[in-house]
Parts: C-alpha cells; sequence; structure tokens
C-alpha cells in the first residue's frame, strides 16, 4: 500500500515533464546508466557476486512495469525498453572484467557498495527513465523522424561521454527498442 503510494507520487512527479522535440535527454540517461555499468562492476569484480542477477532483475521491471502504468505508459513497451538497458549494462560490465582480467593494472582500486551506492543511484535513473519516455511518447514510433532524432541524440551522447567502443555498442543496443512505437 504505502509502496503503491511512493510510486504514485513518484510517477505523478516525474510525469510532470512537459513534452521533448528530442530525444537528448532520453539517450543521454541511457548513456549514463551504462556509465555506471563500470561502477557496478567494480563493486562485483574480484568477489563472488555474478554479473547477472535475475531476482534484482525482475525487481528492477517489476518496477519500472508498476511506474510505467502509474504514468499512462504502455507497460510491455516499457518493460522491453529496461531489459534492452539492463543487456547492456551486462555487456559492459562483461568487457570490463575481461579487460581487467587481461590488465590487473587498469582494474579499479575502489569497490563501491552495490545495495547502498550503486543500486540507489540505478534505481533514481529509472524514476528519471519514466519521465522522458512519458515526455517523448509522440516521437517515439517507428518513423523517419524518430530514427534522424535517434542518431542526432546518439552522436550528442557520445561526444558528451567520450564513449569508448565498449560504451558506445552498448548504447547502441540500449536505444535500440526506442523508435519501435
Ligand atoms: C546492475 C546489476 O547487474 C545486472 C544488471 C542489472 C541492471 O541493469 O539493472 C540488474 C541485475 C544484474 O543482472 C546489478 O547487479 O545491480
Amino acid at each position: 500500500m504505502i509502496y503503491l503510494f511512493v510510486v504514485g507520487l513518484t510517477a505523478a512527479v516525474t510525469t510532470a515533464l512537459p513534452p521533448s522535440r528530442d530525444l537528448n535527454a532520453l539517450v543521454n540517461l541511457s548513456a549514463e546508466r551504462l556509465l555506471l555499468a563500470d561502477r557496478v562492476a567494480a563493486a562485483k569484480f574480484g568477489t563472488d557476486q555474478p554479473i547477472e542477477d535475475p531476482v534484482r532483475e525482475r525487481q528492477v521491471l517489476d518496477r519500472a512495469a508498476a511506474m510505467a502504468a502509474e504514468a499512462g505508459l504502455d507497460a510491455t513497451g516499457t518493460v522491453a525498453f529496461f531489459r534492452a538497458q539492463i543487456e547492456a549494462g551486462k555487456a559492459v560490465q562483461r568487457g570490463l572484467f575481461d579487460r581487467w582480467a587481461r590488465h590487473p593494472e587498469r582494474a579499479p582500486e575502489h569497490r563501491p557498495d552495490l545495495a547502498t551506492e550503486v543500486r540507489p543511484h540505478l534505481d533514481r535513473i529509472t524514476a528519471a527513465f519514466i519521465s522522458r519516455l512519458a515526455a517523448t511518447e509522440d516521437l517515439r514510433a517507428a518513423t523517419r523522424q524518430c530514427g534522424e532524432l535517434l542518431v542526432s541524440a546518439k552522436r550528442a551522447a557520445d561526444r558528451r561521454h567520450r564513449l569508448d567502443p565498449l560504451h558506445e555498442r552498448a548504447l547502441n543496443g540500449a536505444i535500440a527498442p526506442v523508435c519501435t512505437g
């Protein structure tokens, strides 16, 4: 009950954004989430915590679906969008594990705490995503306009975050569902 109230309140606040004319903020959030995968990987590398955690994934997707419903977004499409974010994030984690195993000198020295530091940040990004998905609902269709806006937003995010090939490829996967309507 309290949970539903909090979800409702969050959605009411997060959907208050005016409609967007571009996809820049949405794609930027995807890039930010992928950069956070570096901290997720740093939290897990050298521990027995696996990259993939199906229980946590279910929680992320269920929360996104609940928030989508509150915001009047299509739950199936929203879950597909978050599934793409999760898969892209795991691809980054795998790439970093591989890199750090081959070059231990490049492995992070600090191990952030997944539960208290990193996942709360990911949860805030989920709420921001819902808000941005609602603000871009009109733009996100299988149209040429959406495709062009997506290419432009992707270029802007690549430049802004100076993404390396690992993150750049992952971002391609993360934004693939944006123009599927
Ligand atoms: C980010 C994590 O790693 C993986 C990716 C997840 C995600 O992108 O939300 C969730 C669980 C894990 O499968 C995590 O464990 O929190």
